[in-house]
């Protein structure tokens, strides 16, 4: 928020950062969940006299931030979606507190994954998964309501049916066409939801959970294609504009969507000396895989009509 102090404009937040949780449930029938949280905390509230005097009559203290991350962990009997915890905590903050106009609640999940023994689900054990969920809350005191969510490090690769031809050539210009590379990324997505205040969002448990998981299919599915046969990718930025639209095209609820997919780049291995001229030579088999440089990638797709 913006306030003019002493003849500067001034802005100012405070908030707790990195605050990790654990909660366990258990159900009657002897299976657990889990979640781990990493939840980050912003308040916008009138701390100017803080800044400026050393007074902080109004200052929630970020210690008591923390605090209510478990508290409320705490008072979650039943399993819920991230989303929805962080909606808690955004309301608590915005209602408890009398300063605190806006709260903005950050929340990343450690993809703990139920374990399979013998291709049985285990009741208690679980194994790290690779990609996150995240989610970001921002919630007024009026009750309106900004929900992302979205998934970061959603690791891809296909061997072939990517291309890349007809870009601009100059004098710089080295890299050959071609309509056979690999194609690898690492996505990361966050998409808004249409809801805009607390009353409009739906009460069904883990609804934004389930959606998702079935966003991440519809980015796969559409990166991929079908298993047989796949789907040529003309560019990454193709690829990227078809897996926006087939999210916006599926999901009414989601307002936008916004992707950024690093082009990472398996270079081409051929070896040659003086003496041996082709000691390896690249027939879409041996590759030398980096991670930097890699290009950058990254759009948003909105309703037109959505307000932003
Ligand atoms: O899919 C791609 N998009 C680019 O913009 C680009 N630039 C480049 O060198 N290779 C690629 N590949």
């Amino acid at each position: 928020m913006g306030d003019e102090v002493e003849g500067f404009a001034f802005e100012q937040s405070h908030g707790k950062s990195r605050v990790r949780v654990a909660r366990v449930w258990k159900g009657q029938d002897g299976r657990h969940f889990i979640v781990e949280w990493n939840v980050s905390i912003s308040l916008l509230s009138n701390c100017i006299p803080a800044y400026v005097h050393g007074d902080n009559s109004d200052i929630v203290a970020t210690d008591t931030m923390k605090n209510t991350v478990y508290v409320k962990a705490k008072e979650c009997s039943e399993q819920l979606s991230m989303e929805d915890f962080a909606i808690g905590l955004a309301k608590h903050f915005t209602s408890f507190y009398q300063q605190v106009t806006t709260a903005i609640i950050k929340i990343v999940e450690k993809p703990w994954e139920r374990m399979y023994v013998n291709d049985q689900p285990h009741q208690h054990g679980f194994k790290l998964g690779s990609e996150k969920h995240t989610t970001e809350v921002m919630a007024k005191k009026s009750g309106a309501l900004r929900v992302t969510s979205g998934v970061e490090g959603l690791a891809l690769l296909k061997t072939t049916k990517s291309g890349f031809e007809g870009f601009i050539r100059d004098k710089n210009t080295i890299l050959p066409e071609t309509r056979e590379r690999m194609l690898a990324t690492e996505v990361t997505a966050s998409w808004r939801y249409a809801f805009e205040s607390l009353s409009s969002i739906p009460t069904k448990p883990l609804y934004f959970t389930e959606i998702y998981v079935d966003v991440k299919k519809v980015l796969l599915e559409t990166f991929f294609g079908p298993p047989k046969e796949g789907i040529y990718s003309p560019s990454v930025q193709s690829t990227l504009h078809q897996m926006a639209k087939a999210v916006l095209g599926r999901f009414s609820n989601i307002s936008s969507i916004q992707l950024k997919m690093p082009n990472i780049h398996f270079l081409p291995v051929n070896l040659s000396s003086k003496e041996n001229p082709v000691i390896v030579k690249f027939e879409d088999d041996v590759y030398l895989p980096t991670d930097e440089p890699h290009g950058t990638i990254e759009a948003s797709l909105s309703r037109l009509m959505s307000k932003m």
